[in-house]
């Protein structure tokens, strides 16, 4: 699902204005999307204070107000700023309703089964303060339900920052199509359940939204459903790539057979550990479908690499930080596999991303890197990409400077291509942050790249296989489950969206 900035969906409300769809009948349909949500919350006859705010945002905030006390709820109206100081379509909106309007005076919000608030939106400029930020601090501490208009009041709708307080809702509705703010957090977090209404902008507005700036997509299998690797009856083992794993010295093996478990299981015909020797017999303790061979310095690598069958290389969870990383990442990308770096890998070129840049560019090495904040901030110091203000433009700005597709982890993991291209993935669970978690999301990555998926599309894909398996099994997760729920993640997947 394609995203729109808040510029973007400006550009959205504008094109439809111009083609002829007033401005008065976008906000009637927005507060009317507003209005069914509430009703869906609101226990017959319930009451519901509307919070509207002094722009468009409070305008939505009239119409569902007017449309909710047509339906017999009880509505409070209370109004931040001056009635007349209202403009436009949410001066018109106002003039609609015919109830009371309280003021904001410091007093108790009043008793009610929902609160929706229409503060601000799109239009939010400055961190609240005042009047404002007493209002929203009031609400978040009365404990009752809050139906967010557009985005939870308080929240950049571009960067899902918190501009000095925000709303906590259990639901926002936006219009359109869902903003950078809804999946980042901690926006994500205060939005609570995103629901979508079109307000009828029609096709050619969004058109124009959609041609702002490079595609920033919702993580999902509508983004690389078409590209997932397909079985035939022509399909053997080699057919589905081999992967080459590279394992750290002994008794800190386990990282790279967690990949490698994850490589397999996502459907990887063949998959390799390189093992230093010392720690081969650690290693073949645990393995059994998965191969080991192997692998002392850079020049073994570079051996087990004149095999062409191994067409993607995995190296960094366990290998250790120093020369001997860099080197074997420097033979990897010379290699002109396709390549994941997580961990001691990134680490290992910590405030040398040029150079890492460098390798990559040297084999024309399809590579994705899977930094978690810690690892990214390291690899970056210095670069433009340490200094973007919001992670998507964070990870944009990795990808370009690496050549790589950079998949940033957290609760809101980001990827992106060199091109512009990328995704925000909130298909996810907070059980995913436990040991070895990360090694096995690399392990997935390098397995869809191995069936042949490109970086973009196989990073994207790993990160929502692995988002599934931790929704699936929630409390007590650990990173040996990830691989092992595969079949049931892929199972339903191939029932469903590769239909
Ligand atoms: N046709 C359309 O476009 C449609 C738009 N729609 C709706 O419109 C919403 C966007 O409306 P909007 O642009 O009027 O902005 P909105 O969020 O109401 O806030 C602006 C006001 O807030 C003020 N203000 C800002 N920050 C502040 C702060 N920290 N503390 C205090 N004040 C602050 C700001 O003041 P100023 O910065 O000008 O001083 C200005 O007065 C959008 O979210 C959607 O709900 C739908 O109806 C569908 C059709
Ligand atoms: N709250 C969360 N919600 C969703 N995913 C999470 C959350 N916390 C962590 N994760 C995911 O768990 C994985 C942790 O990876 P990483 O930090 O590299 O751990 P490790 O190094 O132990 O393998 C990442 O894919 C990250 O996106
Ligand atoms: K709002």
């Amino acid at each position: 699902m394609r995203l729109l900035t808040v510029a973007a969906m400006r550009r959205v409300d504008a094109a439809a204005i111009d083609g002829g769809v007033p401005g008065l009948r976008l906000m009637e349909a927005a507060g009317a999307a507003v209005a069914a949500r509430a009703r869906a919350r609101l226990p017959a006859g319930g009451k519901t204070v509307v919070l509207c705010g002094p722009g468009n945002n409070g305008g939505d905030g009239f119409v569902a107000a007017r449309l909710l006390a047509e339906a017999g709820y009880g509505v409070d109206l209370v109004l931040l700023g001056e009635r007349a100081a209202l403009k436009g379509d949410a001066a018109l909106a106002a003039e609609a309703w015919t109830g009371p309007v309280r003021q904001v005076d410091g007093s108790p919000l009043p008793s009610c089964d929902l609160v929706i608030d229409a503060l601000f939106g799109a239009g939010l400029s400055r961190d609240l303060d005042g009047a404002a930020r007493a209002l929203v601090e009031a609400v978040n501490a009365a404990g009752v339900p809050v139906l967010a208009v557009d985005v939870p009041t308080g929240i950049d709708g571009n960067t899902g920052a918190v501009r000095g307080v925000a709303i906590r809702a259990v639901e926002t509705v936006t219009f359109v199509a869902f903003k950078p703010g809804h999946l980042l957090q901690p926006g994500r977090s205060l939005c609570g359940q995103l629901s979508l209404a079109d307000i009828g902008t029609g096709p050619e507005a969004l058109a124009v939204g959609l041609a702002v700036g490079p595609p920033l997509h919702r993580n999902g299998p509508d983004l690389w459903a078409g590209a997932f690797p397909r079985l035939s009856g022509l399909s053997h083992k080699y057919t589905r790539g081999h992967a080459l794993v590279l394992s750290g010295p002994a008794t800190k093996t386990g990282a790279a057979r967690l990949a490698a478990r994850g490589a397999l299981r996502v459907g990887a015909g063949l998959v390799t550990v390189a093992s230093p020797p010392a720690a081969l017999a650690e290693n073949a303790a645990h393995l059994t479908a998965i191969m080991l061979r192997p692998c002392e310095s850079a020049d073994d690598l570079d051996d087990l690499l004149t095999d062409e069958r191994l067409n993607v290389v995995l190296a960094g969870p366990g290998l250790g930080t120093g020369e001997p990383t860099r080197e074997r990442v420097a033979v990897a990308a010379a290699a002109g596999r396709g390549l994941v770096l997580d961990a001691d890998a990134l680490t290992s070129f910590a405030g040398q991303a040029r150079l890492l840049a460098a390798h990559l560019a040297d084999g024309d090495a399809r590579a994705v890197l899977t930094p978690h904040a810690g690892e990214f901030a390291r690899l970056f110091d210095g670069t433009a990409a340490a200094g973007a203000a919001d992670k998507v433009a964070r990870t944009r700005a990795a990808a370009e400077l690496t050549g790589a597709v950079v998949v940033l982890k957290g609760a809101d993991t980001v990827v992106a291509a060199p091109d512009g291209r990328a995704a925000i993935n909130d298909h996810g669970s907070p059980y995913l942050g436990t040991a070895g978690s990360g090694d096995v999301l690399g392990g997935l990555i390098a397995g869809l790249m191995a069936q042949g998926m490109d970086p973009f599309e196989a990073a994207a894909t790993g990160v929502w296989l692995h988002g599934d398996a931790g929704l699936r099994h929630g409390p007590g997760l650990i990173a040996e489950d990830i691989p092992e729920l595969m079949p049931a993640v892929l199972r339903d997947l191939v029932e469903s969206a590769l239909r």
